[in-house]
């Protein structure tokens, strides 16, 4: 610090924290980094640096500027007990139907098993860069940044992965540059396996939802799946029930290939919040694999992912 540097009018300690002190014309602008600092302590560190600058007959008033505030990232884990019942296809078009709501919304597609985010929000082939690091996750057409395992690995390769080698992975998807993303949406692989750990030790999810298919088996899964959010105190905002209901495109006849209303009624007897259901329908198939996700629409094929992003918002909201 040189003579000459006003931050010497500042006690060693309170310097330490000011990146720079300005004084123009009566006014003194600090700019403190606040990262890891709880509230108290910002304000603390204001009402002395304004105190002391205060005393100066050179400033007549005082500006302190607190940076790296740190975003309160929302984790939600979206899971399913079972592989194949549609959790990457919700997760992707929770994320859109989300940001649609306003919220800054970024995706995490943990699921090693199959890392399918890149072709659901259409940008697969890009690679993301690290700074300082860590990642920045890449941007998507649909306007959602994510970063996948599918990023970090050839399709197929990471499946061999256990343990820490998952964990650390994980990680590197979790702890990236995030920016001004303050909801984080987490597709975690099927099942309660070493992802699904390292996220409820390291990164605990503000809270979980779940999907399954209305089958009994997949069900059980689900509940399962339910029980270890549970168990470390996430709560389930509640379950989603796909692939319900097929439309026959030529007849128009509705059928249940997997049955119906199953998720419902488990939800009930698992005393859990039942959030809606999506039908079979091949465009939502085709729409995820051309990289245009239906909650990029407004039709109907869009409303029930509206409607379940509604209610987590409403959700999220209510946490405070
Ligand atoms: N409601 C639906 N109607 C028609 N096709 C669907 C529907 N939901 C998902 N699919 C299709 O089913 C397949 C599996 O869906 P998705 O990848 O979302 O499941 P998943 O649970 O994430 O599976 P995995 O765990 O294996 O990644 C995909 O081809 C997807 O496009």
């Amino acid at each position: 610090m040189s003579s000459t540097d006003p931050k010497a009018l500042l006690p060693d300690s309170l310097a330490a924290r000011v990146s720079t002190l300005t004084i123009k014309e009566g006014r003194a602008i600090a700019i403190v980094d606040a990262a890891g600092l709880g509230q108290q302590e910002r304000d603390d560190i204001e009402r002395a640096i304004t105190d002391i600058l205060g005393q100066r007959e050179e400033v007549s008033e005082t500006r302190v500027v607190m940076t790296a505030e740190r975003t309160q990232r929302r984790i939600i884990a979206v899971g399913s007990g079972k592989g194949g019942v549609g959790k990457s296809t919700l997760t992707a078009n929770l994320a859109i139907a989300l940001a649609r709501r306003g919220r800054k919304v970024g995706l995490v597609d943990a699921d090693i098993y199959g890392p399918s985010q890149p072709v659901i929000l259409g940008n697969q082939g890009s690679k993301p860069v690290a700074r300082d690091k860590k990642l920045e996750p890449v941007d998507s057409p649909v306007g959602i940044p994510v970063l996948s395992m599918g990023h970090l690995v050839e399709p197929g390769r990471a499946l061999a992965w256990r343990g820490p080698m998952a964990g650390n992975a994980l990680a590197q998807l979790i702890d990236a540059h995030w920016g001004d993303v303050d909801t984080l949406l987490v597709d975690l692989p099927p099942g309660t396996g070493d992802v699904q750990l390292t996220m409820l030790q390291r990164y605990k999810p503000m809270g979980a939802v779940l999907v399954s298919t209305p089958q009994d088996l997949a069900l059980i899964d689900a509940a399962r799946a339910g029980q270890l959010f549970d168990q470390a105190g996430v709560p389930v905002i509640g379950l989603v029930e796909n692939m319900a209901g097929y439309a026959c495109p030529h007849c128009g006849e509705v059928s249940d290939p997997f049955g119906r209303g199953g998720v419902e009624t488990a939800a009930g007897r698992l005393d859990l919040p039942f959030l809606g259901r999506i039908p079979l329908d091949l465009a939502i198939r085709e729409g995820s694999d051309r990289g245009q996700p239906p909650a990029c629409g407004e039709d109907a094929l869009a409303a029930p992912f509206h409607d379940i992003a509604a209610k987590v918002d409403a959700w999220i909201r209510a946490q405070g």
